[in-house]
């Protein structure tokens, strides 16, 4: 059992502040991902709970019990990097052996931690190899192995599969995710990858210049991003973006994106949820496929021209010259055919999303 609770955390390196009023509970068991761009504070926060960084400010609770004062080696965390730090003249076995010597654990005692280690990752056949031997993917599970090893309260995990090449890094990601589902242990991972992000957590700390933008489940922050920044940092291609209008017309409200001629006709009620907000100041938040496209016209569809086409394998992202927005639309592959194709284009009503373009806030307006 073991919480971790970050309450008010503020971090300055010199006189720039890099973490601010940084406030975050973790359940036990849970996978928390602290994802973000280079340099937003996510190093630093997991350094933090480590004990291989100071804070300036705020506590750090491990079960209830302020730790901020504590050595790292006195907090019982297990710390996996990038970069595989394994001993080069030791064996497997001693690699991840290593941890347990340094207690009072007997030599069979030891023995039996690191074969049952060993066989959930999968590296009983390694045990007796040195890490020259291994491939990456192989080295990280033994660093994995050695953090692991000597059951440690809470994993903190920083760009782990990092330096893997893409497919190995697919593997290690469900690898490290079947871990967590066996072992079980409190984690906090850092990445600046979505994908990883979005498959592996529980729940995703999108963090951007040192404040925390959004906490929530992978599908809340993709289904229910709490501002723009995070409306366009999760989900690939990006959703669209574009100051819109809203106006009332003949029973319909009729939301016009950039300097388009006309308006996408969405449902009336769309006027009273916006309360105020219908003029000035709005931006629509439209994901590519939330932008609906046909070949003929239909009622609520508006014709315009395709530009640049990308195909994706299983979709295509088209561009559609909106006056002069550009909205781009996820169709089944070769549903348009080339550049300069007519086509008919809608915004799902059902889809959009709809923030205060001063504060980048959502409205939390949904149809
Ligand atoms: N020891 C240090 N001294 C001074 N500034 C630092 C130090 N460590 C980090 N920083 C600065 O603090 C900010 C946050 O860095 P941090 O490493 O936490 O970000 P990050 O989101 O983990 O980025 P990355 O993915 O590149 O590691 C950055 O602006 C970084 O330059």
């Amino acid at each position: 059992m073991t919480q971790i609770e970050l309450r008010g955390i503020e971090k300055f390196f010199g006189a720039v502040q890099v973490i601010h009023n940084l406030n975050l509970a973790i359940a036990d068991n849970e996978f928390i991902v602290l994802l973000g761009q280079s340099g937003c504070g996510k190093t630093t926060t997991l350094r933090a709970v480590a004990g291989l960084e100071t804070i300036d400010k705020g506590d750090i609770l491990i079960d209830g019990k302020p730790v901020q004062h504590l050595k790292a080696a006195d907090r019982d965390i297990a710390m996996v990097f990038q970069s595989f730090s394994l001993y080069p003249h030791m064996t497997v076995f001693e690699n991840v052996a290593f941890p347990l010597r340094a207690t009072r654990m007997s030599s069979g005692e030891v023995d039996k931690s690191v074969r049952e280690v060993a066989r959930v990752l999968r590296i009983t056949d390694l045990l007796d190899k040195r890490p020259s031997a291994l491939s990456g993917g192989d080295m990280q599970r033994v660093a994995i192995g050695r953090a692991l090893v000597r059951r440690p309260k809470a994993m903190l995990m920083d760009e782990p599969i990092g330096a893997l090449d893409a497919k190995l890094r697919e593997e290690m990601r469900a690898e490290i995710k079947r871990l967590h589902v066996k072992q079980g242990s409190t984690t906090i991972y850092v990445t600046h990858d979505q994908i990883e992000a979005m498959s592996l957590a529980d729940r995703i700390v999108i963090m951007h210049e040192g404040f925390i933008q959004q906490v929530g489940t992978p599908d809340e922050v993709y289904s229910h991003p709490a501002n723009l920044f995070v409306a366009q940092f999760v989900g690939s291609p990006v959703m669209n973006i574009a100051e819109a209008r809203v106006a009332d017309q003949a029973g319909a409200a009729s939301v016009t994106v950039g300097e388009a001629p006309a308006g996408f006709e969405f449902p009336h009620q769309l006027l009273s949820k916006l309360n105020g907000h219908s003029s000035g100041g709005l931006t629509l938040g439209i994901r590519p496929e939330g932008v609906l496209v046909r070949h003929d016209a239909a009622p609520g569809y508006m014709p315009v021209e395709a530009s640049i086409i990308e195909p994706l394998g299983s979709f295509d992202i088209v561009d559609l010259k909106v006056g002069s927005t550009m909205l781009r639309a996820r169709t089944k592959a070769g549903y348009v055919s080339g550049p300069g194709e007519r086509v008919h284009v809608r915004i799902d009503p059902e889809q959009a999303h709809f923030f205060d373009t001063a504060s980048g806030k959502s409205l939390g307006v949904r149809l």
